[in-house]
């Protein structure tokens, strides 16, 4: 049987219970997920004196063919969005400057370090975002960046997200699509803390001084993103999420939740609904802790099925920014974007294929019954068909014929490197 046909035997499986499939492709080729540049160079960037990673977090592997240009960054990227369905966003961070071999402090960063990702982004029809980098550098050996005690160090990281936000800006304007610019910054302690409240009251001071610079949100949009712990932040981190909830709220930032950073049994699915009700936007790190914080490539698991749900039923589409935050050096990397992604737009079909109405009226009416037995009857429902379909009908490949193209290009590309 063809893609078609065993699409068109499924659709009219999942029309007999009201669902519109037609109208669930339609609306996914209009989600755009931020893909994160990092995946494809293990989060090393292009800075002439590199760091380090430091900041708590890790990358494990040494898999051959790692991007070490950012041409070869674009390249690999490129590949990876052949062969996943939509047009999608390029989530940058500030170590993606190109600075032609001089050295320029972050702080000093501009728009024009990063003419070349805005001129590739439109070649490709694609949207950037950006994060501050504050890590992997001198200045954040401490692990303290924004909360840092001396006034000159957080004086320096305070120049470095304004120079952020304005290279966003420039994004946004050039490209037509306003910049999601997110600070997430690794501050904590390893140990009991004696004083939890200044150095929160620090990064509050800091973050106020950071957007006292208005810019406007026709270009750049700021995000703040909470954590938990990091290696060696065990014990407390400045930027906790109610720290971030306060602030955000207060101060009409959006919230960004990463769905690693909380602790084992927290659920970032969960919090979707809440936080939508006092915030008209949210953003997403869509990752895959294990036992850690540790970014796994993102599977098509219950969790992010659940995310997937919470924002498709709540009509959260154009409120949630979906972002990914993973970084497996253990496997080929393009694989690892095309595997991540093409499983985060899974999750959102999956969820435009459920009977949402039905479902929730069911709940109205006490039927917990009935809810439970048809949840469970879908998850065996031909979804797969339909996705076939809808990466055949986006000219992707299908189903894992991708990994063809994968192995091809780590051959004659990657494996040259
Ligand atoms: C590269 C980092 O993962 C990223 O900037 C940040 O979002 C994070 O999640 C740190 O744990
Ligand atoms: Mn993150």
């Amino acid at each position: 049987m063809s893609v078609t046909e065993r699409y068109e035997n499924a659709k009219e499986v999942y029309e007999k219970w009201g669902v519109n499939v037609e109208g669930a492709l339609e609306q996914l080729q209009n989600v755009p997920i931020s893909i994160h540049c990092w995946q494809g160079d293990d989060v090393s960037g292009f800075e002439v004196n590199q760091q380090e990673l430091s900041g708590g977090i890790d990358v494990t592997g040494n898999y051959p063919g790692k991007a070490k240009t950012p041409e070869q960054l674009r390249s690999d990227l490129e590949k990876a969005l052949s062969l996943i369905p939509g047009k999608h966003r390029v989530n940058l961070h500030m170590i993606y400057a190109e600075t032609n071999g001089e050295v320029v402090e972050r702080d000093q960063l501009e728009p024009k370090h990063f003419e070349n990702w805005v001129n590739w982004a439109k070649e490709n029809g694609l949207g950037l975002d950006f994060n501050p980098t504050l890590f992997a550098h001198p200045k954040a050996d401490d692990g303290l960046t924004l909360s840092h005690p001396n006034k000159e160090v957080r004086d320096y990281w305070i120049r470095h997200c304004i120079a952020s936000r304005k290279i966003a800006a420039y994004f946004g304007k050039e490209l037509g699509t306003p910049a999601l610019t997110n600070i997430w910054i690794p501050d904590g302690y390893k140990d009991i803390p004696s004083d939890r409240l200044t150095p929160r009251q620090r990064l509050k001071d800091s973050l106020d001084e950071i957007f006292k610079v208005e810019i406007d949100e026709k270009y750049n949009i700021d995000a703040v993103e909470s954590k938990l712990f990091g290696i060696g932040s065990e014990a407390y981190v400045v930027g906790s999420h109610e720290f971030y909830l306060g602030y955000a709220l207060k101060n009409n930032k959006l919230c960004l939740l990463d769905t690693g950073h909380y602790h084992p049994t927290e659920v970032v699915s969960n919090k979707i609904s809440a936080m939508l009700l006092y915030s008209d936007q949210l953003a997403l790190h869509v990752s895959r802790p294990v036992r850690w914080d540790s970014d796994h490539v993102v599977i098509l698991d219950d969790e992010l099925k659940e995310i997937g749900m919470e924002i498709v039923r709540n009509g959260a589409l154009d409120k949630v920014r979906i972002g990914l935050d993973f970084f497996d050096a253990s496997i080929n990397r393009v694989a690892a974007w095309t595997i991540g992604t093409r499983n985060m737009i899974k999750s959102l079909l999956y969820a435009m294929l459920q009977p949402n109405q039905h479902l929730k009226q069911l709940q109205e009416e006490g039927n917990f019954t009935e809810r439970l037995a048809l949840m469970e009857e879908f998850k065996t429902y031909p979804f797969g068909a339909i996705w076939d379909y809808y990466c055949e009908k986006m000219g992707v490949p299908v189903q894992e014929t991708w990994l063809e193209e994968v192995n091809a290009y780590e051959k004659e590309v990657l494996s040259k490197r």
